[in-house]
């Protein structure tokens, strides 16, 4: 597969009515098909934002960024509909089950089978005798674990996660992160993973530290 985010000397702030916050200046960077990176860097440096302009979500102030989906080059727009992406807050639908949940992404894009992937997804995550259950009936861990098969279930070729295990506990966080991994491993998708964990960080194949506006491979 020939997926890549190529970076290109973005540059990055914000104004606000005080000040202008700078994020970072020229900084290059290209993700590449099926790995596994990890974000890292003090909290305020910026990768979120950095996160999300990777993500076609935004764009940088200066630079470009260019997203290639095999091998040709695409818009933000379609890098999104080939991208998953996962929380902190989990962010299900309230109103909808588990197996709605799953569903959900599948059926925007007039899946047929959506409920039937939705299924076996559900089976993947441990979560089958939950199928009906709504998020507020669900554990925060197993709200993650269906997010993260929310996730994979379109078959992205990149997934995004900001501070994915940021709501669990060190025991619901190992198993999360190992499920993110392991579907990721097993779909051969790329996984781009912002957290303060260090444990999380160091299952990642590459490591990126963001501190002060550079960017460098993280010790
Ligand atoms: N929409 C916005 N308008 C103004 N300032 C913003 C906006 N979004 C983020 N910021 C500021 O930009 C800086 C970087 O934010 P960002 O969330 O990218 O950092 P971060 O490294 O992910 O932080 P954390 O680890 O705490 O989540 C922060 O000072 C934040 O307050």
């Amino acid at each position: 597969m020939q997926d890549t985010i190529e970076l290109n000397n973005i540059s990055h702030h914000f104004n606000t009515s005080e000040e202008r916050i700078e994020l970072f200046h020229d900084l290059s960077h290209t993700i590449r098909a099926g790995e596994t990176l990890a974000i890292v860097g003090p909290s305020g440096a910026g990768k979120s934002s950095l996160l999300s302009i990777a993500a076609g979500l935004e764009t940088p102030a200066s630079g470009s960024v260019r997203f290639i989906i095999d091998g040709d080059t695409v818009d933000a727009l379609a890098l999104r509909a080939r991208s998953g992406f996962i929380f902190q807050q989990f962010h299900l639908m309230p109103e909808l089950d588990a197996i709605g949940n799953l569903a959900l992404p599948l059926r925007l894009k007039g899946n047929r089978n959506a409920f039937d992937i939705a299924a076996n997804w559900l089976g993947k995550v441990g979560l089958k005798d939950r199928a009906r259950h709504r998020p507020h009936q669900l554990s925060g861990g197993e709200q993650q674990r269906i997010a993260v098969a929310r996730a994979f279930v379109s078959s992205p070729r990149f997934i995004f996660a900001d501070e994915p295990t940021g709501n669990l506990d060190a025991r619901t966080s190992e198993s999360v992160s190992n499920l993110m991994f392991d579907c990721a491993a097993e779909t051969g998708c790329a996984l781009v993973i912002v957290t303060h964990s260090k444990r999380l960080a160091l299952k990642a194949q590459n490591s990126l530290h963001l501190e002060a506006g550079r960017l460098e491979a993280a010790a």
